[in-house]
This record gives C-alpha cells, structure tokens and sequence, in this order.
C-alpha cells in the first residue's frame, strides 16, 4: 500500500485544504494512505511586521520546499496565491484543484457599519495589509483609514469583533474553506456580516481561491497520483495570472491584481497594477487563446505597462530603493 506524506503550515486554513487534498487522494484511491506533516514557516513565526516589510511571498512557502527537497515529505499543499512565481529547480507545481470563488469579501463588524465600499461611514477603519487591496480602497475611497492586520483568518476575525476595525477585506476562498461563510451575501460570522466585492471593484490577488500542490519533478509516482487533483479551468486561470504576475513584479511588492475566466469566448483575462497611494489603479482586458494561458496573461501585462503601468512601477521601485 502506497503511502504519501504531505506538508502543509499548521494554521487552521492550511490544514483545512490540506486535508481536503488528502481526502480527494484517498478517496480515489482506495488503498492509498495520506498522512499530514505540519511544517511552521517564516510567515507564521514573524508575525507582528507588516507582511509588505519582512520579504517577499516566499515566506510561507520556503520551509516546505525544503522539506519536499530534502525527501521529508512526498507532496505539499499551498494556497497559489502565496506562491513565488518561480518555483525552485527539481520542484514543480503539479496539480491546481478546482478554484473556490476567487473574490475578496467587506467583512464588516455589524449591521449599522455598510453593505460595501460605496455604504462604508467616512473614515471608517479599514483592516488590510495587502498593498493590492490598500490600493483599489484608496481609489474608491480616500477618506477611510486602512491599517495592518496580520495573523491568520480568525485572529483577524477576533480583532474586528474587539472594535479595533470597522471592517475587513478578507479572500472569500479562505471564509469558506474554513466553512465561516457559505456565500450568502450579509450572512453573518458572529456580529459580523459578509457582503462579497464584485471584481470590477475590488480585482483579486494573482491565483486567488486556487490550491497549489507542489512535487518533486522526478517523483513519478506521486506526481502520477496528484494528478487526478488537477482542474483544467484552474490550471488555465493559474498560469494565465501568474505569467502576469512573472511579467511584472522584479523583486519589487506591487499592488497587482488579476482574474482570468475560460468563457464561451476564450481566456478572459483583467488584469491590474495601482499606484500605492491609490491616485491611479491601470486595468486592461483581453480575450485570448486557452491553450496558451502564459502568453495571455504576459500579453495582458505588456499592454497593463504601456497603459501607465510602467510609470507607476518607476515610482514604487525609487520609493522602495530610496527605503533601503
Ligand atoms: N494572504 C494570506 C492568504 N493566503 C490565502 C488566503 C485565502 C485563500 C486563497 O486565496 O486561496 C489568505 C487569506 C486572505 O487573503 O484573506
């Protein structure tokens, strides 16, 4: 009987997917024993800094590559949008799971607070510490004052409920996952309520909702059995967006932001990149070919940097060389 050993980070929503991961394993293949691995990374250790200041995405992923290298475990779950967009040699990311809604959702601390970004009081305060996020908030609305929340979901969720927020932006994916929200717009999380944001107004992370499993490029027998996790419309969306992604970022934090659909039409894919202050968010769209996701996503990159793109890049790479 085959047995796989997979690692995963020790918070409630990484062993949620993870264990969501193991199942559809085993329940494919009846004889097959899949056992979790909890690995603590940087990204859990460090957690009273602004995730923007200690590094890159990189921090809640390198510790398990390692442990995939080193031959500790056979496979690791990640949420994709936690994930650099090169993967290490002799690793690859061999399955993408079926998306959950890729949305970000207003979570907000009771009734009285608003229904979305247009309802929110003046200078109400806004939990977020994603520069993507901070970014389409200000542009929307410059009154409100957005400070840094860290920690995992229901830290975060714990701080609203003690009056230190108005609300939260928080990834859909995650709320339900954890099976804190089913989908109803202003169904509640204790006082709280969840109203999701249409992309058109809050565009989503790169690979939001979609699950990574990362393998070992020469480990042919469990890449043979992650296989059967992988969802072709996933697949598309995840290597559209992060070939965006690639196209753009230089080592530098960026407020970007992408959503690719498989339509009737083809790979529908919006992308984004916004100034940090929020004076200016650029957007282009394109209908492409599904086969080729990579080159719709760096097309849709190339003609984001033409629109503006490349001026507002300029201006966060001086800012932040100017900070070291
Ligand atoms: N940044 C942390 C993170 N990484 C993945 C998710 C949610 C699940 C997902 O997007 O797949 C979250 C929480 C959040 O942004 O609210």
């Amino acid at each position: 009987m085959a047995r796989l050993l997979l690692g995963t980070r020790g918070s409630a929503l990484a062993r949620t997917q993870s264990e969501w991961v193991a199942n559809v394993l085993r329940n494919t293949f009846a004889d097959l024993s899949v056992e979790l691995r909890i690995i603590t990374t940087t990204g859990d250790r460090v957690l009273d800094v602004a995730l923007s200041a200690v590094g890159d995405k990189g921090l809640f992923v390198k510790e398990l590559e390692q442990a995939l290298l080193a031959g500790d475990v056979d496979l690791c779950v990640h949420s994709a949008k936690d994930m650099p967009t090169a993967t290490p040699p002799g690793l690859m990311l061999s399955a993408f799971p079926v998306r959950e809604d890729p949305r970000d959702v207003l979570v907000v601390r009771h009734a009285d607070v608003g229904t979305d970004l247009a309802t929110l009081p003046t200078g109400a305060r806004i939990g977020t510490s994603s520069l993507r996020r901070a970014s389409q908030l200000r542009y929307h609305r410059p009154d409100l004052h957005l400070n840094d929340v860290r920690g995992n979901v229901d830290t975060r969720l714990r701080k609203l409920a003690s009056d230190q927020y108005d609300a939260l932006i928080l990834a859909a994916a995650g709320l339900r996952r954890l099976g804190l929200w089913d989908g109803t717009p202003g169904a509640s999380i204790g006082a709280a309520l969840v109203y999701p944001l249409d992309p058109s107004v809050m565009l989503p992370a790169v690979a939001q909702g979609i699950l990574a499993v990362e393998t070992r490029t020469d480990d042919e027998t469990t890449n043979r059995l992650v296989a059967a996790l992988d969802d072709s419309a996933a697949r598309t969306a995840a290597l559209a967006e992060r070939a965006f992604l690639r196209r753009l970022e230089g080592g530098c934090q960026i407020p970007v932001a992408a959503h690719a659909v498989l339509t009737e039409a083809g790979l529908h894919f919006r992308g984004m990149v916004g100034a940090l202050d929020g004076s200016t968010l650029v957007f282009a769209e394109q209908v492409g070919d599904p086969a080729q996701p990579e080159a719709v996503g760096i097309a849709v990159a190339e003609a984001v940097l033409a629109q503006g793109g490349e001026a507002i890049l300029a201006a966060i790479r001086s800012q932040q060389e100017a900070q070291r």
